[in-house]
């Protein structure tokens, strides 16, 4: 276990954002954030980087906290190239030169590091973002929405760049809507709906238990919706 909540809840003045979410993140897996609109996922996030505090509950980590964290939308000052970027973040981070050259490349930025952000397209900026949440060593990478922007090349890349990440030890979390994109990639799940936990754990477990194939189907059954709502 790298960090857990325990009975979370978030009020917002006309919403409830989380209530009584209680989770633990495993070291060294990916896990998928996973929920519809709403459900709950950004405001786990932000209490989990320390953006905003829990109405109650708490947050405990084992050993130290340790977090890099990718938002689903960054404004990066647009008269900078992304070499001075992420020269920028790195200082911030003590990266050397040297990552901070393998991290570009590693998003296929290297040969656009002199261009400004301003030129770059969405899915250049996605990259970018994903590159400053890669550099250093904080054991936790939290990435929101981070498929957002890319095209299916880049999303089958993404897999692969989070899959190197867990080979060296780190633990993923990336929120997401898509099931399917949570199944292929994660190795446990952390479902909510209605700020609330709907399913937890491996997603192999979870599908054994349900007899269910798919995320998707066991979502359906938990909602007590059938695939054909019309029928
Ligand atoms: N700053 C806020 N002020 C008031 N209500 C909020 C705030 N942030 C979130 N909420 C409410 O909390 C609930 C959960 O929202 P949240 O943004 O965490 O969901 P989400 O799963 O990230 O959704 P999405 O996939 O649409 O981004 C919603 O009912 C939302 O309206």
């Amino acid at each position: 276990m790298i960090v857990e909540g325990k009975a979370l809840v978030k009020k917002y003045s006309e919403n409830q954002g989380l209530q009584d979410v209680t989770f633990s993140l495993n070291e060294g897996r990916i896990i998928a954030l996973a929920g519809g609109n709403g459900a709950g996922k950004s405001t786990l996030i932000r209490l989990l980087i320390g953006e905003e505090k829990q109405s109650s509950g708490e947050i405990c980590w084992a050993g130290e906290r340790s977090i890099s964290y990718m938002p689903d939308d960054i404004n990066f000052p647009t008269a900078l190239t992304a070499a001075e970027i992420l020269q920028l973040l790195a200082g911030l981070k003590k990266v050397s030169a040297a990552e901070r050259e393998k991290v570009l490349k590693r998003v296929g930025l290297w040969e656009y590091r002199k261009q400004k952000v301003s030129q770059f397209s969405k899915g250049m900026r996605q990259r970018l973002n994903l590159a400053q949440s890669l550099l250093g060593d904080e054991r936790l990478i939290v990435l929101d929405e981070p498929t957002n922007g890319l095209d299916l090349l880049w999303i089958a890349e993404l897999k692969t760049i989070l899959q190197e990440q867990k080979q060296i030890g780190r633990t993923i979390l990336f929120s997401t809507h898509l099931l399917s994109f949570a199944e292929e990639l994660a190795d446990d799940v952390l479902l909510l709906y209605e700020g609330k936990v709907l399913l937890e754990g491996s997603i192999h477990t979870v599908l054994d238990q349900a007899k269910c194939n798919h995320l998707e189907e066991l979502f359906m059954k938990k909602v007590g919706l059938t695939k054909n709502r019309n029928v």
